[in-house]
């Protein structure tokens, strides 16, 4: 039987030793949602908030729904996006780039905001994507904790895999609320980080041309 596009990016991922660091888990997301309420009303009331106060009594809810259905969705292949391609006909043969694709996600150290863009580049094989599932790939990876280095070779491998083509490229520009709002609260400092394949590592005009 055929795999399915989550099932190919997820192998592609173990095998190259760059999947984010999981535990089998047999819970489903009804079953986390509850779990994490429970003990988000622990944190919150060992803070010393008052969980009787109309502002604050739902906030174990709404950090569960938030965790299992937003910020973290992206650990569930589940949630994988439905990938549209189409055959390259027209035989595009020249570099495919999309540039300040909104990048949040949430640094797996401090579990606090990664405020950023990417850019994202391929040349095609046999096949074009629809332009807008690579920014919903950048959104499914974002969507877990992070760090910027793994986010950024984690969109490379899927693009990589889905497309059948080395020749891609992925650079992600981000501001780290762990480095700005606590810790040494630099307010300025913007990491980079870039990964890439095929022509864009073989070939310095491919790299300087995505780059620029
Ligand atoms: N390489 C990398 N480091 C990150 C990323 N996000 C956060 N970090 C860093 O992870 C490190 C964790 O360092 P620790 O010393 O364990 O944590 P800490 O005591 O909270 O460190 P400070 O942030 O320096 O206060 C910090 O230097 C963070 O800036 C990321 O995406 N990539
Ligand atoms: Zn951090």
């Amino acid at each position: 039987m055929e795999l399915s596009p989550a099932e190919q990016v997820k192998n592609a991922l173990i095998a190259q030793g760059l999947e984010t660091p999981l535990v089998d888990s047999d819970m489903s997301a009804e079953q986390k949602y509850t779990r994490i309420k429970g003990l988000m009303t622990e944190v919150v009331s060992t803070l010393g908030l008052d969980l009787s106060d109309d502002s604050l009594c739902e906030t174990p809810h709404r950090i569960a729904k938030m965790y299992v259905n937003e910020i973290f969705a992206g650990l569930d292949y589940a949630n994988f996006p439905k990938i549209t391609q189409i055959d390259n006909k027209m035989g595009v043969d020249e570099m495919v780039k999309i540039s300040d694709i909104s990048v949040v996600s949430t640094c797996e150290h401090h579990f606090i905001t990664i405020d950023g863009l990417a850019k994202v580049a391929y040349i095609p094989k046999q096949t074009i994507i629809g332009l807008s599932k690579i920014n919903r790939l950048v959104r499914f990876f974002a969507q877990r904790p992070q760090v910027q280095e793994r986010l950024t070779k984690q969109v490379l491998v899927a693009l990589q895999t889905l497309l059948g083509t080395e020749d891609v490229a992925v650079s992600i520009d981000a501001t780290h609320y762990c480095v700005k709002s606590r810790g040494v609260m630099d307010t300025q400092s913007q990491t980079q980080t870039t990964a890439l394949g095929g022509a864009f590592k073989a070939n310095s005009a491919t790299r300087i041309e995505f780059l620029r």
